[in-house]
């Protein structure tokens, strides 16, 4: 809603996804709403290029770049924060903290696996351990201590940033580990009839959409390791052999998904996460029925989302207007306290209220 006043949004994001971007329609959707919308670019100072009142990006390449040392990343991600702490009423969407929570899997996986509230909701995250080591005895030894079973999936421990993060290994065996590419993450294989369920979210507004993934498999003492790319298989579009199910598998009723049980992950992953543009993906174990949480994302392709800049702007006018009223109380984090007050402060994170 326009209230007179045009605001500003400063946009960011790799041209990966600017070239998948409909920016005419984002363009038209935030000028109805009375926003502004400008490309920021990161090479020049943020100071010169507009006054802007939300900074909305998706900066996970260059956040992965710069904590694993990259000096060019280093620069610009520390400009960045130095922009926003000198400009604490700007929007920040998502803030960059809490997005780097998402760019390790170990440390997002240990969160869910340690959300006490998942057990008896039939929630869960597959069992998981990390490598560090190529070596393959020590790598069995992690895996017993975890609990983590054959088939399981090797994937890189960076969970966004390059085409890398996503080139994945199925492994049956022992003698398989040596196709492990540390440091990453195995997690134990959950059969689910090749069914994947993704949920998108904007802020409070989710879709779950389903998408074609892998068909079930088995510990197997013979079987050789099976390198896929997420893309090649788990896109819309995507029509892997990967994804056909064996015939003895083709009995199996297909289970449906729970809209209360993702209600449940949604609330989890606003307090414990905070992101307003995230996704996570879910599939159904086909013995149990529960509801396996494999993946979180941020600022994903909310493909099929249906009117998807209508709520973006939508979302983004609310989280404005809280930050601008006077009385508005806000359920905030800082340095992993919950505190909740009233919203006059630095603090009132975009991205943190928790309704
Ligand atoms: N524990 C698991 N059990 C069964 N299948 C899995 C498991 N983990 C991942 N998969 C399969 O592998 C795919 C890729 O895994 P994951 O989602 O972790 O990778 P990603 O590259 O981060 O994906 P995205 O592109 O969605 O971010 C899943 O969509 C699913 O088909
Ligand atoms: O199918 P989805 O929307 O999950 O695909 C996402 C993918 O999961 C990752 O979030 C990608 O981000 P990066 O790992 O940072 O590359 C997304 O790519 P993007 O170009 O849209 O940011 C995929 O869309
Ligand atoms: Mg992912």
């Amino acid at each position: 809603m326009n209230d007179g006043l045009c605001k500003t949004i400063g946009i960011w994001m790799s041209d990966k996804k600017s070239q998948k971007l409909n920016w005419k329609e984002l363009i038209n959707t935030c000028a109805s709403h009375g926003y502004n919308l400008v490309k920021l670019d990161l090479e020049r100072p943020l100071e010169e290029q507009a006054r802007i009142d939300v900074f909305l990006h998706k900066l996970t390449d260059i956040i992965a770049a710069a904590d694993q040392g990259d000096p060019k990343a280093s620069t610009i991600i520390g400009h960045v924060e130095q922009y926003l702490s000198n400009h604490p009423n700007i929007a920040v969407i998502d803030p960059l903290d809490n997005v780097r929570m998402l760019l390790n899997r170990y440390c997002y996986y240990s969160i869910l696996q340690n959300e006490a509230t998942f057990q008896n909701q039939g929630i869960f995250t597959p069992t998981f351990a990390e490598f560090t080591t190529n070596d393959v005895e020590v790598n069995i030894e992690i895996m017993k201590s975890r609990g983590v079973k054959f088939p399981v999936i090797c994937k890189p421990t960076i969970a966004h940033g390059s085409k890398s993060a996503h080139e994945m290994v199925v492994i049956f065996n022992e003698k398989g580990l040596s196709a492990s590419k540390p440091p990453c993450v195995v997690q134990t294989f959950v059969n689910h009839n090749a069914v994947l369920h993704k949920v998108f979210l904007i802020g409070n507004r989710y879709h779950i959409c389903k998408r074609p993934s892998l068909k079930n498999f088995y510990a197997s003492e013979e079987l050789e390791p099976i390198f896929y790319s997420t893309g090649e298989v788990c896109k819309a579009d995507s029509q892997s052999t990967l994804s056909i199910l064996d015939p003895h598998d083709k009995a199996d009723v297909t289970m449906s998904i729970n809209e209360d049980v993702i209600k449940t992950i949604i609330r989890v992953l606003r307090k414990e996460i905070g992101l307003l543009l995230a996704g996570f993906d879910v599939v159904i174990d086909n013995q149990t029925g529960h509801h396996a949480v494999i993946d979180i994302n941020v600022f994903p392709s909310y493909d099929s989302f249906p009117n998807f800049f209508e709520h973006l702007l939508e979302c983004i006018d609310e989280i404005v207007r809280r930050r601008n009223s006077k009385d508005c109380v806000a359920t905030y984090r800082i340095n992993g306290v919950v505190n909740v007050g009233t919203c006059t402060s630095n603090y009132c994170v975009t991205g943190m209220n928790v309704n």
